[in-house]
């Protein structure tokens, strides 16, 4: 209902605690991720990592703080809905003229419903959909600085206009050789822009601020030529005698989606107008939802606002039913989908079988886990609902069946809205992107039969890239537990990502061991394990067994990664994490850096 007059004398006080705590976080998230700058110049690894992680949790901190001030000031928990009706329309009137009115309108959602403890679910006092347009947002203040740079040379000044480019970032360390590097980079860019007449709208635009994420800053652009855009971006990283250089040319939406990808960690970036930058990087990445976007730029409610939101319209537009998901069913985690929606939706069962000693509060500890660390291109990121409701007849019987049997607890069936039509509520949920579960690609391989080169390349892919996998996650000090083939996915790229991270450690919590010689042949005969195992030990040698039962997969994964079956490789890397090295893992191929004359 909307109110017809603004009687409430405390609802503007309210509206403007509620903007106040959103501009706290602001301010606190957009310095943390200013700071990425200066961290990065004193290449302070450790920093930066420990920034990615901690302002994830800035959020739910100023969330919390901000419910606190309205509960004291206001006793906010006991105030009608007419109260709260008012609050939305004085807060839109503080949002005219706001530089991130989107977020802004989240946080809103975030506080009302903990204090209200209601569902997201059609409550005409939250921004179900935007109120605010985001649209051109630039004020005057930002004239000097803008979202984005634009610069318009010539075909034959490239090479001036890219160093312009590079330097005007103001990076406070010295390059080792910054014309090599743009004579690399331009050769590139014109190869990208092919022998084709300039316009006169010929231009590179920029992103005004870099993009920081471990060991890496990116400059992100596009090159624009008539109706054609190039995006590319400048990965800029440090030698060993602390100097800066480029290392390559990413360019294409592909390479744009794998920098941006939903495997990796949050970049750090000073933007006072995030919906600009993600205004520009959709035109990069047109495939690419803004809810993912959003995620990447660290804004991950307001990437679960619009998720949420893609997922209600999604269902709006489609008739197919959640199902069970294809594939061999998890032993802690219910999993299923929507065949036409490009993600699965994750329960933890209530009910788990003896071999997973585990509870619910540690799956969800691991679960955390991943979200915080450097996911390296190799662990999927997941959104996590609790209380969400989806319509009762888009559900496959069967489905409905199985929560009742392994996940009662997180499920019910109610009428939230009185419409006569029934909701699936979910107490908690994670949703992530749906893969190709990796035992079945190569099934795939195996049904269409090895002697065929097609299939004998997609298991062959297969397999060395999980081997790939498993060497990122170890050099990102992740051990993934359970290392069977249907707890990896394929993404649409062809890359293997890590999904099953209940039995997920610390390299540096592990204990690599390679198994004892037998003392005696009765140890010798022993179908059981007669050693001590400790909580923690790890024998690689074990792995073959259960990976490598067929001959051709074998035969490539002892030639790529049999190392990987040797406890020494684990325990070199254990020490080598322990000292505090921090490795690189690329967000892109090796084949697409420059070569350079010393690395
Ligand atoms: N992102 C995904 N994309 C596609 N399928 C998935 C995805 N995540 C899970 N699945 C499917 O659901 C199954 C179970 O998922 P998951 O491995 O997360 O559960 P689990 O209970 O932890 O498994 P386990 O019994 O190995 O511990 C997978 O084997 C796979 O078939």
């Amino acid at each position: 209902m909307f109110p017809q007059r603004l009687d409430a004398p405390e609802a503007y006080e309210i509206a403007r605690a509620m903007l106040d705590g959103f501009d706290r976080h602001y301010r606190l998230f957009r310095s943390e991720s200013g700071r990425a700058k200066h961290r990065f110049e004193t290449q302070d690894w450790h920093a930066q990592q420990r920034a990615q992680r901690d302002r994830i949790e800035f959020y739910d901190l100023r969330v919390d703080e901000c419910i606190m001030r309205l509960e004291r000031e206001f006793r906010a928990h006991e105030l009608p809905m007419t109260v709260w009706q008012q609050v939305k329309l004085f807060y839109i009137g503080l949002l005219v003229n706001h530089h991130q009115p989107e977020l802004a309108e989240t946080f809103f959602n975030s506080v009302t419903t903990t204090i209200l403890h209601h569902s997201h679910f059609r409550n005409d006092f939250l921004f179900i959909l935007p109120a605010m347009s985001t649209e051109y947002i630039e004020c005057q203040d930002d004239v000097l600085h803008p979202s984005f740079r634009a610069y318009y040379p010539k075909f034959e000044q490239l090479h001036e206009a890219v160093r312009t480019i590079v330097t005007d970032y103001n990076l406070h360390v010295p390059y080792e050789d910054l014309e090599g590097d743009i004579a690399r980079v331009v050769e590139v860019l014109k190869h990208q822009i092919g022998d084709v007449k300039l316009r006169a709208n010929f231009q590179i635009q920029v992103l005004s601020s870099l993009f920081y994420r471990n060991k890496g800053a990116y400059v992100v652009g596009k090159i624009v030529n008539s109706y054609r855009e190039v995006p590319f971006s400048l990965p800029i990283l440090f030698n060993d005698d602390g100097k800066l250089y480029i290392d390559a040319v990413l360019h294409g939406e592909n390479d744009m989606r794998a920098l941006f990808s939903f495997s990796r960690a949050y970049f750090m970036v000073d933007m006072e107008v995030p919906s600009a930058y993600v205004q520009f990087l959709r035109s990069l990445m047109p495939g690419m939802p803004r809810a993912e976007i959003y995620n990447a730029l660290g804004l991950a409610k307001q990437g679960k606002t619009l998720f949420y939101r893609d997922l209600v319209s999604h269902l709006q537009h489609s008739t197919d039913n959640f199902r069970i998901a294809p594939g061999i069913k998890g032993m802690v985690m219910l999993v299923f989908d929507m065949p036409s929606f490009p993600y699965v939706f994750k329960i933890i069962k209530d009910y788990y079988p003896p071999q997973k000693d585990t509870t619910r509060e540690l799956i969800e500890s691991k679960y955390k886990l991943v979200k915080h660390h450097d996911r390296v291109g190799r662990m999927a990121d997941t959104l996590e609902f609790r209380n969400v409701a989806f319509p009762r007849d888009r559900f496959d019987e069967d489905l409905i069946e199985e929560i009742r049997k392994f996940a009662p607890s997180q499920m019910e069936i109610a009428d939230l809205d009185d419409d006569g039509e029934e909701e699936v509520i979910f107490k908690h949920i994670y949703i992530e992107r749906r893969m190709i579960p990796l035992n079945m690609y190569l099934q795939e391989a195996f049904d269409a039969g090895l002697e065929n080169s097609r299939s004998h390349h997609q298991m062959e892919h297969a397999v060395v890239e999980y081997g790939n996998a498993i060497k990122d996650l170890v050099a990102a000090n992740i051990f993934p537990g359970d290392m069977l083939w249907k707890n990896f996915g394929v993404t649409r790229h062809g890359k293997v990502v890590f999904y099953d991270y209940d039995e997920i450690e610390y390299i540096t919590d592990c204990n690599f061991r390679k198994v004892p010689a037998p003392r005696n042949e009765e140890d010798e005969m022993s179908g059981e394990i007669w050693y001590s195992v400790g909580p923690k030990d790890v024998f690689p040698e074990t792995f073959g067994p259960f990976l490598l039962g067929n001959d051709a997969v074998r035969e490539v994964f002892m030639k790529h990664h049999g190392d990987l079956l040797d406890s020494q490789f684990w325990q070199a890397h254990k020490e080598r994490i322990q000292r505090g090295e921090v490795l690189d893992v690329f967000p892109y191929e090796q084949e697409k850096r420059f070569e350079r004359k010393t690395r």
